[in-house]
């Protein structure tokens, strides 16, 4: 029984998070349900475009090491209780040089030429997104919420093309384990919880910021999957 008086969120104490992914629902599923995830899922996916994804991203990555990085330092530099978030998110780099020894093994077995990959202009402006996250100007709070939402689209996204129901391609299985396994879901949760419990805290001032930050990561992440599939089939 609800207690009188008080609303639904007052009763089940949403989180900040969860009050934007209800606030934003439809701009999370457009970056989270794109119509190039949906192609995986559903097995017509042409691997042209995966192949495009596979470069973009491998590029993507580079700089979202040096992201992540980061936002170690600022997590390091708060005397709070973020001694605990300096080890999360080192477990994040640590899991990032794996990955990009993945995306080089990936590539070789599709024919995708690394070295010959150029950046594609959605991905060169998400990438000085990055940047500009990156300097030491920008809050911890904001920037550990916008870590874990570049995470969040992923872990979502390739999760879905593994749900029950999927008709993923073999050949994208492995791609779709790398960020729709549970420990991944696991990780995104523990950064979810930083960023929550650093926004409760938070100015307002400081929190619109992050809730604006979080958007353009959203709207960043479209671009991207826009660049394997644009919709036109
Ligand atoms: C574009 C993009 N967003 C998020 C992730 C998550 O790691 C990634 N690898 N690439």
């Amino acid at each position: 029984m609800e207690p009188k008086g008080k609303t639904r969120e007052e009763v089940e104490k949403l989180t900040v998070i969860d009050t934007w992914l209800r606030k934003h629902r439809l701009i999370y599923l457009g970056a989270t349900r794109h119509s190039f995830v949906i192609s995986i899922r559903d097995g017509t996916v042409d691997f042209s475009g995966f192949k495009i994804w596979l470069g973009q991203d491998y590029k993507f990555v580079r700089a979202f090491v040096a992201f992540v990085a980061s936002v170690l330092i600022k997590a390091w530099k708060e005397s709070d209780e973020s001694e605990g978030d300096t080890e999360v998110i080192l477990s994040g780099v640590a899991a990032l040089n794996d990955e990009i020894a993945w995306f080089k093994k990936e590539a070789s077995g599709f024919g995708v030429q690394l070295s010959d990959v150029v950046q594609e202009q959605p991905n060169r402006d998400y990438c000085r997104f990055l940047e500009g996250l990156m300097s030491p100007e920008v809050e911890y709070t904001v920037a550990i919420t916008a870590y874990w939402g570049i995470e969040a689209v992923y872990q979502d996204s390739f999760a879905h093309c593994l749900e029950h129901g999927s008709n993923t391609p073999s050949e994208l299985q492995e791609a779709c384990q790398r960020w729709g396994n549970d420990g991944f879901g696991q990780y995104c949760n523990s950064l979810k919880n930083i960023a929550n419990r650093r926004l409760e805290k938070a100015s307002d001032e400081e929190r619109r910021k992050a809730e604006v930050t979080l958007l353009s990561v959203l709207e960043h992440e479209v671009d991207f999957w826009n660049m394997s599939h644009d919709g036109s089939d």
